[in-house]
């Protein structure tokens, strides 16, 4: 049986702003992806990288067009309806790591597991922790973790709540090369092991090339979408 679709979107726009001020930022997004994929959406400053993700992660709604994510219609719900619909569906990694100062690592991590409702956030938050190699840093502040550390820690946070898709936005952007290509394994050691799918935002050609689909947006819309022949082992 084919794979079922994650993310499904058809003509989708985005205009920011007013009268003269206004911007046509996606101009026509057309996508889908299936279960399992490693997607990289590359293109220029200003193409609408970050836009499309903030639309296909549920951060932001379309000016018009149709956005289903794992079964949901995203374009139908309102505020709300879109931050539940997030919970449980959607992980996200960013440059800047995003986590809760005042947290530790095992509470950042439990966040969504609370939100949730769900059970045993603080004994599952450990489990994850301990599966991106942190189990020695469970009660460590942000700030008194490398940017690698909290990176696996954003990872985890990401991945605690089994969501279908993971977002990442330059993960490795804050990192040195080493570290960076460290983050890169574990992050793809952890989707192949959760089965989630990825769809990651970036500048880098080569960070892209490490996807099985490459994505190249400019000025707002699609211009290249091809499949390469990485496998999900690289
Ligand atoms: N609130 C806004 N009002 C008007 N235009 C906006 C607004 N936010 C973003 N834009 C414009 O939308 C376009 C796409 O921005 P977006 O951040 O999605 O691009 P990007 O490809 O992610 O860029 P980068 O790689 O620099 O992050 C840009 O031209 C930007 O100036």
């Amino acid at each position: 049986m084919d794979n079922p679709i994650v993310i499904d979107a058809r003509d989708v726009t985005l205009r920011l702003g007013d009268g003269d001020a206004a911007v046509d930022v996606l101009r026509g997004l057309n996508l889908a992806i299936t279960a399992g994929e490693r997607v990289a959406i590359l293109g220029p400053s200003g193409s609408g990288k970050s836009s499309a993700m903030a639309i296909l992660s549920g951060m932001e709604r379309a000016t018009s067009g149709r956005v289903t994510i794992a079964g949901a219609d995203f374009s139908r719900l309102d505020e709300d309806g879109l931050a539940r619909a997030r919970r449980g569906r959607i992980g996200i990694v960013l440059q800047a790591f995003h986590l809760i100062p005042t947290m530790t690592a095992l509470e950042n991590v439990a966040v969504p597991l609370e939100l949730a409702g769900e059970a045993n956030p603080q004994a599952r938050a450990r489990a994850e922790l301990e599966a991106v190699g942190l189990g020695h840093r469970l009660t460590h502040y942000p700030t008194q973790l490398s940017g690698g550390e909290q990176q696996r820690v954003a990872i985890a946070r990401a991945l605690v709540g089994r969501p279908a898709l993971i977002f990442a936005d330059e993960p490795t952007g804050n990192l040195d090369a080493a570290t960076g290509e460290t983050i890169v394994q574990l992050l793809f050691g952890r989707l192949a092991e959760t089965g989630a799918t990825l769809v990651l935002i970036t500048h880098d050609a080569d960070l892209a090339r490490r996807c099985n689909r490459v994505i190249t947006m400019r000025d707002g819309l699609i211009v290249s979408d091809q499949t390469t022949l990485q496998t999900a082992a690289e």
